[in-house]
């Protein structure tokens, strides 16, 4: 009931005006068929009445008016009702839609990386707005039934008390099947919801610009395209299997209401010949009652249908709500000025709801203003130290201390602020080029210091004669989504990805791989320039290129997820364990 009336809440927060319309059209919509009852039996009373005294009696003109304008009201109502329900889905896109999506930004991050919670996100961002509208719809309809119902059988409980009681009965199944089905067809979207976002990332293969390259050299189209016809056809079967069960099963109950409405209207045949009826009354109710079955037969199963699935979705809401929220999350990080050290205490870890142990006892110290390198091979949990490090998981063992503070009774915004960081899947953002680069300190990017400081970060990193060749320079827009969009190669994605990280006023650098796509040249110009640039600030560097990590202050080594080695690169090569071997063997690829 609670979750019912969350509904209720949300159109009345978020769309006030267009709920009380929506009411308000169903609720005369409810009072339609009582008052046209009043008016059909007056109208067929006086046109026998006038036949039986071969004159019109001038009355019957206002009855036919009203139940002209009462059949307009009804002609009209769904064009007028989808025109305000528009506008209502509108409102909650804007303004609902956008709570739940800073919701999904404030969450922890281990949400966001596990698969049934992930599940559960994109089913609650799916088009809230329908859901939403489409239920207060429901039950707004469901409300002007009842009122037409309770007002028809007070008019038929005045003929035959039994035969009222008969259509209510009969509407027991209906219900109940309606409320079965709504659940089912629930938990078959659920089902069907991880295969459909499989679809979609098939989909994307096969239409998105930037695998256009591999589709084609590799010729997996027609590979890709089944795959995707064979799980939408899996998921489609889900769904329209489980719709098809339930619409057979509820028409079925649909067919104890219809007959019930054909005992009734035997029944009032008494009354009628008893003359306790007039033959307008007579009509009118079987009028009333045929139009009522067919409402609850084929209307309100739907309804119920579509609102117990909004229960169910209300849960899903419900428990999204309830997922964790990272603190200060949203917030600009601290500027911190300096960094002075960076200790990892005997750390173990492991990924939440995972048993595998990916960090194992590593302790360490980092120093300010010294770079470092943290290599090994695939899967040793480097990028998992860059997690910890940077606050997106704080379930580990031991202690990591940031200026001797532990890492933890920072909050989030502070440890952001130390750290600028350029990944390995560094974003490419579809803002213009020089926002590219500013939004790396957000803190500047309104003031009028920023052009000084996104000047400095590309000359910093050689990227004028790149920026001379763009159309519009600093303002050209950079990606695919703009008309006038130009787009870069991967190497001059990352290396306005690095002029990004350079901007940021953060102490501590990261660089998890950044220069997979830079040529040898670049690569190596850009650790120099790195270095240059780098004096009073502590560098983290993650790279397979063994040779990128000699300038390196310190090497750290890992193996299976334990510090093995660690030292400079002098020593590392003298002391002929794993290091030197990956090393000698990465140079032998040179011989
Ligand atoms: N969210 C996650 N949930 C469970 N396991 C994870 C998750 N993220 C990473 N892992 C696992 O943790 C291990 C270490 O991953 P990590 O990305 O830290 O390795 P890495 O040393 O950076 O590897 P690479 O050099 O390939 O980038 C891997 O076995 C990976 O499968």
């Amino acid at each position: 009931m609670k979750n019912f009336s969350e509904y209720i809440h949300i159109i009345n927060k978020y769309s006030p005006k267009e709920s009380v319309l929506i009411t308000t059209i169903f609720i005369l919509s409810g009072f339609c068929p009582i008052v046209t009852i009043i008016f059909v039996t007056d109208f067929i009373n006086l046109a026998f009445y006038s036949a039986g005294m071969g004159t019109i009696n001038s009355k019957i003109y206002f009855d036919v008016a009203a139940i002209i304008l009462l059949y307009g009201y009804n002609l009209m109502l769904p064009a007028f009702q989808k025109l305000i329900s528009e506008k209502a889905k509108i409102n909650i896109r804007k303004k609902y839609k956008s709570i739940l999506l800073e919701k999904c930004s404030k969450l922890e991050y281990y949400y966001l990386e596990n698969a049934e919670s992930w599940n559960l996100i994109s089913r609650v961002l799916d088009k809230p707005e329908n859901i939403i509208v489409g239920n207060y719809t429901a039950m707004n309809q469901i409300f002007a039934t009842s009122i037409s119902v309770i007002g028809l059988i007070s008019i038929i409980i005045a003929q035959a008390w039994w035969a009222a009681i008969i259509i209510v009965v009969s509407c027991v199944p209906l219900f109940y099947l309606s409320i079965k089905s709504g659940k089912a067809n629930y938990k078959a979207k659920i089902d069907s919801s991880e295969l459909e976002r499989k679809c979609e990332y098939y989909s994307e293969i096969l239409s998105d610009r930037e695998n256009v390259d591999e589709r084609s050299i590799f010729g997996f189209t027609e590979m890709v395209n089944s795959e995707y016809r064979k799980i939408y056809n899996k998921a489609f079967k889900i769904k329209v299997s489980t719709r098809f069960k339930w619409f057979i099963k509820t028409k079925l109950g649909g067919v104890f209401t219809a007959l019930a409405a054909l005992i009734v209207i035997v029944a009032l045949l008494n009354p009628l010949l008893a003359g306790s009826i007039s033959m307008g009354m007579f009509i009118s109710l079987v009028n009333a009652i045929l139009s009522l079955k067919s409402n609850l037969s084929w209307g309100l199963s739907f309804q119920i249908d579509t609102i117990t699935s909004g229960i169910e979705y209300m849960k899903d809401i419900k428990n999204f709500m309830s997922y964790e929220e990272r603190l200060h999350a949203l917030d600009t990080p601290v500027v911190q000025d300096k960094i002075t050290s960076i200790e990892f205490k005997s750390v173990s870890f492991s990924y939440p709801g995972t048993d595998t142990q990916i960090l194992k006892n590593v302790s360490f110290l980092l120093e300010g203003g010294k770079q470092y390198a943290l290599v090994g091979p695939n899967g040793v949990g480097k990028t998992t130290i860059i997690k910890l490090l940077t606050g997106l998981y704080t379930n580990y063992d031991g202690e990591i201390l940031i200026n001797g503070k532990e890492l933890r009774k920072y909050s989030f915004n502070e440890i952001k602020g130390f750290f600028s960081a350029v990944y390995q899947d560094f974003s490419r953002h579809e803002f213009t080029f020089k926002e590219n680069i500013a939004i790396g300190n957000i803190e500047m990017m309104n003031t009028s210091y920023i052009d000084e400081a996104v000047d400095k970060a590309i000359s910093q990193i050689e990227l004028e004669s790149l920026i001379e060749n763009l159309p519009y320079g600093l303002n050209t827009n950079l990606g695919k989504i703009h008309k006038d969009g130009i787009d870069l190669s991967g190497g001059e994605w990352q290396r306005v990805a690095l002029a990004r990280a350079i901007i940021s006023r953060s102490p501590v650098r990261i660089l998890d791989e950044p220069t997979a796509s830079l040529d040898p040249i670049n690569e190596n110009r850009i650790y120099e320039l790195f270095s240059k640039i780098s004096h009073d600030i502590m560098t983290i560097l993650i790279s397979h290129r063994l040779a990128s990590t000699k300038i390196a202050d310190e090497i750290l080594v890992f193996n299976e997820g334990k510090l093995v080695e660690k030292g400079d690169f002098e020593s590392l090569m003298n002391l002929k364990g794993h290091y030197c071997q990956m090393f000698e063997q990465q140079r032998s690829w040179y011989q």
